[in-house]
């Protein structure tokens, strides 16, 4: 490659970077007199204004400040069923009451009821049959009950010896552990729950909330109740306008309003999400700030295995038995419903800031319109190509306007060709003039 040939290359490279440094771009306004385009340009203004005004001010009242509620919740059922199961030697006839069913008495956001419950009576710790049902409780001989394993559902270890089951249908190995084993096929074939009536429970729901920003403080308790007596005669009831207030809740209307049948779920057990909502607008009176309630089934499903919701407890007493003390318990499967209880709640307020920050963020959104413009004007337009020779212009610096001009037979100015697009051009619309 010859010398003249690179210092030729290399020019070539030098302006062109130096064409690249040194530029400026500068918008113009390009004042276009089209109906088409400016009523395109009005239309579009007219939507992003509707969007600010109507939907972000208005709809999502971005003219107010929110606090989120911080809340407390207790619980207190009430209700007493009473229970004549002879064939069932542990339950028979009894009585059962708030303290009998909700387990534990008091929780955090929860309470649990319990509708069905299988107890196995005056166990202690001594020798007893395994429960045949389950897997490695059989055996032929002595031999097959090795001493001190455990099965994996087992009660207890094995003493070494092979006995007839607590049924007497078969041959079991024998365990050391709490004894009379737990056995459950008596109640296999039920068709009602042992607490059968628990329907009629009712259940009150103290909540107190606060919003902090706002200083302001409500409770699920309104001022509509004169004494506790009226408070406790009311039931609340979705579509009374002033039942839908109250704060007592009987568990059937509960289970009717998420349309389920309240004797399955009091036979297999449940869970039921509680949501009180308190959406206030302190804008308005403080008294108008009040509590929604709505109901959830949270474990829905069709589920063939492990159904409903079921868990074993116990209570411990002892019995004097030659000068010592013998321990004993009472054991329970309980089946039953566990109410969660859940608090959302936000509160508004007319406040100037949030106001001016979404009117003004809204109003940067106008600049779409500009946008959205240019593309119709300068890509869809039938006169596209005229629109473009006028929005974009390239001029060259005035000293080679300068030199140009005196090398030209014309005296005029000239303006250079338009070769080069540049997006930062300003444009204005107007409604008015023929369409091009
Ligand atoms: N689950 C419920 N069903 C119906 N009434 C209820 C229930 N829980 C409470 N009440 C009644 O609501 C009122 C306010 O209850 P609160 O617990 O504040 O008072 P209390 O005197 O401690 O209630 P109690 O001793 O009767 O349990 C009382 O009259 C009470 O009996």
């Amino acid at each position: 490659m010859s010398e003249s040939r690179i210092s030729l290359d290399l020019r070539s490279v030098c302006s062109c970077v130096a064409s690249t440094l040194f530029e400026y771009y500068t918008p113009r306004i390009v004042h276009i007199k089209s109906k088409k385009v400016g009523f395109i340009n009005r239309f579009l203004q007219l939507v992003i204004l509707s969007y600010i005004i109507g939907y972000v001010i208005v709809y999502k009242k971005g003219y107010q400040e929110f606090d989120t509620c911080q809340s407390a919740i207790t619980t207190k059922l009430k209700g007493v069923v009473f229970s004549n199961l002879s064939h069932l030697s542990d339950i028979g006839v009894r009585t059962w009451d708030v303290a009998d069913y909700v387990i534990p008495p008091q929780e955090i956001g929860a309470t649990f009821v319990m509708t069905n419950v299988i107890p196995t009576l005056n166990q202690t710790q001594s020798t007893c049959p395994e429960d045949p049902t389950i897997d490695g409780s059989f055996c032929i001989d002595d031999s097959s009950c090795p001493q001190g394993k455990i099965l994996d559902k087992g009660n207890g270890p094995f003493t070494g010896k092979c006995v007839n089951s607590a049924n007497e249908k078969s041959h079991v190995c024998e365990i050391y552990g709490w004894c009379l084993v737990e056995d459950d096929s008596r109640y296999k074939n039920m068709t009602d729950p042992v607490l059968f009536g628990s329907h009629n429970f009712t259940m009150f729901i103290k909540n107190n909330i606060e919003f902090p920003k706002f200083g302001v403080r409500r409770r699920n308790i309104l001022d509509l109740y004169a004494n506790d007596t009226e408070l406790s005669d009311c039931r609340w009831n979705r579509t009374n306008a002033l039942s839908k207030y109250c704060p007592i809740f009987l568990l059937d209307d509960i289970v009717k309003d998420i349309n389920e049948d309240y004797n399955h779920l009091a036979l297999q057990g449940g869970v039921i999400e509680v949501v009180i909502n308190w959406d206030c607008n302190l804008d308005f009176s403080v008294d108008d700030c009040l509590p929604e309630y709505s109901f959830k089934r949270l474990d829905r499903g069709d589920y063939s295995i492990s159904r409903g919701f079921n868990f074993r407890y116990a209570d411990y007493y002892a019995v004097k038995e030659n000068d010592t003390f013998k321990q004993y318990r009472n054991l329970y499967k309980a089946t039953g419903i566990i109410f969660v209880i859940n608090v959302q709640g936000k509160a508004g307020k007319f406040s100037i800031i949030p106001l001016l920050l979404n009117f003004g963020s809204g109003l940067a959104l106008l600049a779409l319109t500009t946008v959205i413009c240019d593309l119709i004007v300068l890509y869809v337009l039938k006169a596209k190509k005229y629109y473009r020779e006028h929005k974009y212009l390239l001029v060259e610096s005035q000293e080679s306007f300068q030199i140009l001009h005196d090398d030209s037979d014309q005296g005029s100015h000239r303006e250079v060709k338009r070769r080069h697009h540049n997006p930062s051009v300003g444009t204005s619309y107007e409604g008015h003039g023929t369409d091009t």
